[in-house]
């Protein structure tokens, strides 16, 4: 693909971090950690991008780049051809916690980019009310967050990121906190909202179903730093409409594709946890999944 014709380029993108090498050293004694290592990805308008990889290879960074939140250590990053320098909202973000605003009615919390946009009060309400509606959630406006369940908080987080029209939806691990069903179910839910929106999806997951479930294009990343180490195609035309996709011996076929890329970078990202928090003192290994077979 060309440039000219890419929604977003990564092109040659390293991140590194200054970390300390000890808790409590003092300033000074810091060490450079790269995080990500010569990315190059280039992202068609309208696709829908699947990220994967293992636990801290530099999926957030990445999303995080994308988002505008950070900037490169060298490299950029173009959206439509130009740099990206910062959050705009052109492009809209979900994470895995639902960030809504707890003191906010679901519709309110909907309301909230298009207010920042400066959509005059009853357009704004028609617009969150359409993407409720969108997502799913028509009478549940005048719910407050904590009287949602985890899967309307993130149908909610959704509707909030596409009401403002943003071109690009980046999306960081967005149901991993569900239920299976949930998820499942917000899974076909997301494909049918992007074929009704049209729009540039970023996903990221662990998950190595959910990623050939969704993606037209699977990226996966290796251990930290990570770079991108293959990108499989996935050549589903209609997903909706499949009766049960996740039986397709295609979709088998590429989920253990996926995996057998993954699972050497799963065993080196484990490794570098256990001797990260040696190094720490602290022992701990964190229990987050790796990269899920599943
Ligand atoms: N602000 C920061 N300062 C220092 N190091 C950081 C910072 N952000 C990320 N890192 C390090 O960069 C690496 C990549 O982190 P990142 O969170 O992007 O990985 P990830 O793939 O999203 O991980 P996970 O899947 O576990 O969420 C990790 O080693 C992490 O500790």
């Amino acid at each position: 693909m060309s440039i000219d014709s890419a929604k977003i380029s990564i092109q040659q993108v390293n991140k590194s971090f200054r970390v300390r090498r000890r808790p409590g050293d003092l300033k000074g004694s810091s060490q450079s950690v790269k995080a990500l290592d010569h990315i190059n990805l280039d992202v068609k308008p309208g696709e829908f991008m699947v990220i994967v990889g293992p636990s801290g290879c530099g999926k957030s960074t990445l999303l995080d780049l994308l988002a505008g939140l950070t900037t490169p250590t060298s490299g950029q990053i173009l959206l439509d051809g130009k740099p990206i320098t910062g959050p705009n909202l052109d492009r809209g973000i979900v994470f895995q916690q639902y960030a809504l605003f707890p003191w906010k009615t679901a519709l309110a919390n909907v309301e909230f980019g298009l207010e920042t946009k400066g959509v005059p009060r009853k357009e704004r309400r028609a617009i969150a009310q359409e993407y409720i509606e969108l997502v799913g959630l028509a009478g549940f406006e005048h719910r407050y967050p904590h009287e949602l369940s985890g899967g309307m908080k993130q149908r909610i987080a959704i509707a909030r990121s596409l009401a403002y029209d943003p071109e690009v939806l980046l999306m960081d691990e967005p149901f991993a906190a569900l239920d299976a069903q949930t998820r499942e179910s917000l899974q076909s839910e997301l494909l049918r909202i992007w074929e009704a929106t049209k729009k540039t999806i970023i996903f990221i997951t662990h998950g190595i179903e959910e990623a050939v479930y969704l993606g037209q294009r699977v990226a996966v990343m290796t251990s930290r730093p990570g770079r991108i180490k293959e990108v499989i195609e996935v050549p589903f035309e209609a997903r909706t409409s499949e009766e049960d996709l996740r039986a397709h011996p295609d979709f088998v076929r590429l989920r253990h594709q996926i995996w057998d890329l993954l699972k050497d970078e799963v065993k080196l990202a484990q490794e570098q946890e256990k001797d990260r928090s040696l190094q720490s003192g602290t022992g701990k290994i964190s229990g987050k999944g790796a990269a899920t077979h599943g």
